[in-house]
């Protein structure tokens, strides 16, 4: 590696309606993940990347910044950066790495596969190793799943849409197809009540998850609507006891004003699909929702996405020479 480096990648949001772990979880991270179904929001988070040469260093030296906040416990960053120094030769730099989150992090929004992929398709620009989207996707699936922060996420949000997740696995190896092509016309809307840990859910309440995703996703295949996407998120949500009384008083006034509604997994969020011409309803119904939950102690926000389509990309690469 030669000069100085700069690579600016970005990858959705990504919420789950529904989803199945197939058993047995088997022992390769490549083989492993989750079927099932969900949407990527047009937000999301974009990481840039510096890249040094420095040549008074014994080690390299790396700095993870979110939202402008030095963080040095970002367990999914460091996983993403520990797998790229097996891949190169080179020891003396400093790394400089900055997440803009433009969605809130924890709230079933799928930030950590997102932080994870947009970073590793940064890093394999920067250090020049012209890894492929799908190798670089895969190092960022291996992430989330390690750190127990996600299972079918990188590989949703690598491919993007409004998606089924058919078959279980990594970028290249699971199987991902849209419900529906043409989304122009739709917007996921969003209230993020408060946030929950995927972690903890993977950690003590997977039990929960049993063989309905499956089912539910022989469903979508035939219809293959937004409104029965929609619906069976809900009646799965509700399945593994995972809508708390204030997502439901959001839920029960959407369905009021004709919106079926569900919650992201994982995270106290309200999520809906509507068309175009109903956004201003559903927007006056979760405005009012935020404003009556809000108080001091927590922050409760409201988000309007179109659905991404792309899957993450690469913003930005440029190097100068030393
Ligand atoms: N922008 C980010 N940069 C680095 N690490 C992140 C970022 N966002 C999330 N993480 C990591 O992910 C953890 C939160 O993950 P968690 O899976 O609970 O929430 P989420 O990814 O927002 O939602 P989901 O439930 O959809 O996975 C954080 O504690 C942090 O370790
Ligand atoms: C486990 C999960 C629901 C967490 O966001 C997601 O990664 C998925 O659908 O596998």
């Amino acid at each position: 590696m030669d000069g100085y480096a700069k690579a600016i990648a970005f990858a959705p949001g990504h919420i789950t309606g529904f989803v199945e772990f197939p058993t047995p979880m088997l022992d390769d991270p490549l083989l492993k993940g989750s079927r099932g179904a969900g949407v990527c929001i047009s937000k999301g988070i974009t990481t840039e990347v510096h890249l040094y040469p420095y040549d008074g260093l014994e080690v390299p030296e790396i700095k993870i910044s979110i939202n402008g906040k030095p963080c040095s416990d970002a367990d999914v960053s460091l996983y993403v950066v520990k797998e790229y120094l097996r891949l190169v030769d080179i020891r003396r730099f400093k790394l400089d790495i900055m997440h803009r989150a433009d969605i809130p992090i924890g709230y079933g929004l799928g930030s950590s596969g997102a932080a994870a992929l947009s970073l590793s398709y940064a890093l394999n620009r920067a250090f020049m190793l012209n890894l492929s989207n799908e190798e670089a996707a895969r190092i960022a699936h291996k992430a989330d799943l390690a750190c127990r922060c996600g299972a079918g996420t990188v590989i949703a949000e690598y491919h993007g849409g409004l998606e089924m997740r058919l078959k279980a696995g990594a970028p290249g190896i699971g199987i991902v197809e849209s419900i529906i092509d043409e989304v122009d016309d739709y917007k996921v809307l969003m209230l993020c009540i408060s946030p929950y840990s995927t972690k903890e859910f993977l950690t003590n309440r997977i039990g929960m998850i049993n063989g309905l995703g499956g089912k539910m996703l022989n469903i979508l295949k035939e219809s293959r609507s937004v409104e029965t996407f929609l619906d069976l998120s809900f009646r799965f949500a509700r399945s593994i006891d995972f809508i708390t009384d204030r997502a439901a008083r959001v839920i029960d006034a959407l369905h009021c004003i004709g919106c079926k509604a569900s919650v992201a997994l994982f995270g106290e969020t309200v999520f809906t699909i509507v068309s175009n011409d109903k956004v201003g309803e559903v927007e006056k119904v979760l405005s009012c929702y935020r404003d009556l939950y809000s108080n001091s102690s927590s922050s409760v926000c409201y988000l309007s996405c179109s659905i991404d389509t792309r899957g993450a990309t690469v913003i930005e690469d440029t190097r100068e020479p030393s």
